[in-house]
This record gives C-alpha cells, structure tokens and sequence, in this order.
C-alpha cells in the first residue's frame, strides 16, 4: 500500500511511502518537461537505469549526472560540475533534476536544482532511510565547506518525492541504524509512538524489511511535513513566533560541530544521536528536563546501536556550534524538550553549562 503525505507549504507537493513508485514520476515532471537529469553516486546506478528506462519511454530525453559517493558529493567543486553540466547540455528552465541516493545526493541535487537558473523542478528519490525519513522531505537543500555542515544551501522544494521502500534492501545495515537517529528524533520532538514502537521490537527495529519500517518512515515523514508546511523557511522565531522548524534541528548543533570536526567522515545520523544525549543532559542541567526523558535517550539510541558518547576537544566542538545556523551573533541557541514532545528554545547557556553537558555524555 501507498502513503500519501501531503508538505503544504509555499508549493505543495507530496511524499509517497510504498514500492513499485516509478510510475509516479512521469505525472510528477508534470507535460513541460522535455529533458531530465538524474543526479546520482554509483551505488545507484541500477536504480537511475530503471528511473532512465521509464522517463525514456514517455518520451524524455533522459542524462545521468554520476557524483561522488556521500559527504564527497556534498562540495562547491561537486555542486560546479554539475552546473558545467547543465550548461553543456543546454538545460533549461523547463528542464527537470532528478536527485536519487542518500541524503548527501538529495542535499546537492536539490542545491543544483536550487540555483541552476534560479531553480528549475527537482524530484526527489531517496534510497536510504535517512533521506527518506529526513533529507529528501523538507525542500533544505545545501552543501558543506570546510568551515562548517551545509553552511551554503538554499530552500527549494521538490515538486514530489518518491520513498521506495525496496530500495532499502540494499542499505548497508550500519546506514540504515544510523538513520534511525532522526527517526528516534522524531520520536522525542513530536511522535512519542516511534519511541514506543521501536522500544517494544528492537530486533524488528534495525531491520530494512521489518515489520516495523513502513510505520516509521510514514510517522517520520508526517512529523518532518507537519513543521515544513508551517515553517518553511526556519523564520518562524525570526518573526517573533516559537521555534518552528528549527525544531528538526533537535540535537544537530553539536551534531554537526562533530562533522566538522571529524571532517564530514562521521554519518550524520550517528553524530545526531550523541547530540541529541548531549541536548538531552543539557536540558536536564538547566532544569527543563525530567530524568525519565533524558534517560530515554542514551537507553534507546544504545540499545539500537548508536553512539551515545563523543570524546573530542570541548573548544573545538564548541566552536564548531558557534557557527551553526541558529545562532544570533554572539548568541548560542538549542532546541530542547521541556518534556517528552515538548521542543523549546534555550538561548545563551554559559560555557559552563555546555562544559558540564559535554562531561555528562562521556560520564556514562
Ligand atoms: N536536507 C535536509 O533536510 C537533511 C536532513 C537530514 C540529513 N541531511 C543530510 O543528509 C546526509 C546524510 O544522508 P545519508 O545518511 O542518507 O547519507 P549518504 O547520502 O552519505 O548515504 C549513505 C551511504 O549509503 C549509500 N547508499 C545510498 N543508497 C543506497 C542503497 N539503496 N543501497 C546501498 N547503498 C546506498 C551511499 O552511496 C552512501 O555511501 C547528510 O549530509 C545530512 O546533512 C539533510
Ligand atoms: O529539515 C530541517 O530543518 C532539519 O533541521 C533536519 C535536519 O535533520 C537536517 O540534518 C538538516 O539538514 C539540518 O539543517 P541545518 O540547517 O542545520 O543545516
Ligand atoms: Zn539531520
């Protein structure tokens, strides 16, 4: 069966959840489109023929764009040969990318199609867990420089977007448990029923074709659509509101401060996981949140496999954090739960309180 949930923000557009869905596309490039270019890194290359085979057979003119594996993907000099590309062939704004592989492949395919002309119609096919419940979703597209996680991107959002379960079936199982880092985020920002359901079935959890995966990703996405279609652009707070989607950023700032450290070679999923036990210690110190929910974190996210712990230089991890997109100036800034689903902001802690969050994860 097929999911349907729909992401009604500026354009709306619809995240599909099931098998067999490259029959989709072609309804999805919508009668315009003469040409198409399929951004992908090799390990897909089976997947983009069958996607090239269909579009070719409804009379498109079908390129693939071949990229590197991963973080490697995720460059100015990758994102530039892709743009030489375009050029070469002439691609126009009628024309249609096609973003197929993991999350890092949907991040730059959707950086590409964000600023090939000043945005041409993308469509997203993630084939990892993570960029099915998490990168592909949300129209946050961008890149990395040695200066930080995805510090240049743009928003733009795909006209559809297509999470074939099957696809799955080939995910090496460390990148499908690093995925259920922003699955269990989801867990705790908002869907408490993800964290009950992985917590009753821990083998099915781990699992690509278990019983439980089509549950998850749909909760996930509907978690992930239900704060896009309000907040968009992550302006909510800029604007005077509450934290808006800012929320999806729940452990990401240390997160990403751990891949800038480890030069983008850690997965994503597994840093989220340590910097959501470091949020979660955080919060606990600052008095916001209970024991028993702080607890959860370490206790589920171990017991699927994920890091919990992060023995890296305080300074450098703290000045990683400084550059991330939620700080004001001088100004830190964290997403926190004041409960279990309860996602709130906490400004300006002292270096002391991060100090003591930090020694908190590695106490353990
Ligand atoms: N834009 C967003 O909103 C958003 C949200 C979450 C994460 N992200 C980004 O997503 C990236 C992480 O995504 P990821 O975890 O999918 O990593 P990834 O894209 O690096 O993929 C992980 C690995 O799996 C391989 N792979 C992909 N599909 C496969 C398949 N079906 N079979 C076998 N191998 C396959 C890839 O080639 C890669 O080696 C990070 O760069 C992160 O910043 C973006
Ligand atoms: O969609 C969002 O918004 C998120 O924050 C989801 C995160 O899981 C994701 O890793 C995102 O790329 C982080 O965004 P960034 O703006 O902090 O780079
Ligand atoms: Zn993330």
């Amino acid at each position: 069966m097929t999911s349907r949930i729909r992401v009604d923000a500026a354009a709306p557009y619809d995240v599909l959840v099931g098998r067999d869905l490259l029959g989709e596309l072609p309804g999805l490039l919508g009668d315009s489109t003469r040409r198409v270019s399929i951004i992908l890194p090799a390990v897909v290359k089976p997947l983009a023929m069958s996607i090239a085979s269909v579009l070719a057979d409804h009379g498109l003119e079908v390129h693939t764009l071949s990229v590197a594996d991963a973080e490697d993907a995720k460059t100015a000099k990758v994102a530039a040969l892709c743009w030489s590309q375009l050029g070469e062939l002439g691609f126009t704004r009628s024309d249609a990318i096609i973003g197929v592989g993991g999350g890092a492949t949907t991040d730059l395919a959707g950086f590409v199609a964000a600023t090939w002309l000043r945005g041409v119609r993308l469509v997203q096919i993630p084939t990892t867990l993570l960029g099915m419940v998490d990168a592909a979703v949300g129209g946050k597209t961008g890149i990395n420089i040695p200066e930080g996680k995805n510090l240049v991107g743009a928003f733009h959002e795909p006209a559809g977007v297509l999470c074939d379960l099957s696809t799955l079936a080939t995910l090496p199982a460390d990148e499908y448990v690093a995925g259920l880092g922003e699955v269990v985020k989801c867990g705790f920002i908002a869907d408490p029923v993800i964290l009950d359901l992985i917590e009753s079935d821990l083998a099915a959890a781990v699992l690509p074709d278990g019983p439980l995966t089509a549950e998850l990703v749909e909760r996930s996405v509907r978690v992930k659509a239900t704060v896009v279609s309000d907040d968009l652009t992550e302006s909510s707070a800029l604007r005077g509101g509450g934290p808006g989607r800012e929320v999806l950023n729940y452990g990401h700032t240390l997160a990403h401060a751990i891949e800038r450290v480890e030069q983008f070679r850690w997965r994503h999923g597994r840093a989220v996981a340590v910097g959501m036990v470091f949020v979660a210690e955080l919060a606990r110190l600052a008095g916001r949140l209970d024991d028993g929910t702080a607890d959860r974190h370490r206790m589920v996210l171990s017991a699927l496999g994920l890091p919990t712990t992060y023995d890296g230089d305080f300074d450098a991890l703290l000045a990683g954090m400084r550059v991330d997109k939620k700080t004001r100036g001088d100004l830190l800034r964290f997403i926190v739960l004041d409960g279990l689903a309860k996602p709130a902001l906490l400004e300006g802690p002292s270096d002391e309180l991060l100090r003591a969050a930090y020694f908190r994860l590695n106490a353990d």
